[in-house]
């Protein structure tokens, strides 16, 4: 599977949205990959998630857990776990940081994959890998469907993406006055307020 098909996938469930959005990091951008809305088709998350695992086991990595950070990375992770038979959990925010709750844990030393739906900066992604290895974890692997960064995003270990993109983004004090003119909406969770 390429790039131009994970795109059609996206485009046919209505993922692949346009307009002004403001992204978890607090940059702004004109696209956003709506994950949701491809995930909550069981036939295409399996179908993708199969094509990422194959990009993942080119890399050679042994994988003993799956860990990722909620809401985007919850079905995701779980479904990538699932194929590689192995555990997968989440971490979620609390005051803003990513834990581990539920009485997940991870045990010592043990290989972890942080699988992501979207790396953007890598934020998200490194506040994951910080957390899990805070409780013992070594990320030896990151992985997400979309990688929107142009593969410019760093989070401290190797990153296997489906498909790369270069969606450009912007600085909240150097938005395109093309955009300005778009009122903006934050479709992620990060810092959700009514
Ligand atoms: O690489 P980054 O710059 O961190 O951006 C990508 C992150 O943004 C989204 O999450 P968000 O915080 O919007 O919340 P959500 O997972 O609940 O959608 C997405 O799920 C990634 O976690
Ligand atoms: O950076 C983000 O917050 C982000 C971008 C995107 O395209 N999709 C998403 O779910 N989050
Ligand atoms: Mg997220």
């Amino acid at each position: 599977m390429n790039t131009e098909d994970v795109l059609q996938e996206f485009r046919e469930c209505g993922a692949l949205l346009e307009g002004h959005f403001k992204l978890s990091s607090g940059k702004h951008s004109s696209v956003y990959c709506q994950c949701a809305l491809v995930l909550k088709e069981p036939d295409v998350a399996s179908r993708l998630v199969a094509a990422f695992i194959e990009k993942l086991k080119a890399t050679d990595v042994e994988i003993d857990m799956v860990v990722s950070p909620a809401m985007g990375g919850v079905i995701v992770g779980w479904e990538v776990a699932r194929q590689l038979g192995v555990p997968g959990i989440f971490t979620e925010r609390v005051d803003g940081k990513l834990e581990l709750r539920r009485g997940f844990e991870i045990p010592e030393g043990a290989k972890v994959l942080m699988m992501e739906d979207i790396i953007t900066t890598g934020l998200s992604s490194r506040e994951c890998i910080e957390a899990i290895e805070e409780k013992g974890g070594k990320v030896v692997a990151a992985g997400c469907l979309i990688n929107r960064s142009g593969g410019r995003a760093e989070v401290g270990a190797p990153i296997t993406a489906l498909a790369t993109i270069d969606a450009p983004t912007f600085d909240p004090d150097n938005v395109p006055d093309h955009l300005k003119d778009i009122p903006a909406i934050k479709p992620g969770s990060r810092g959700l307020k009514k």
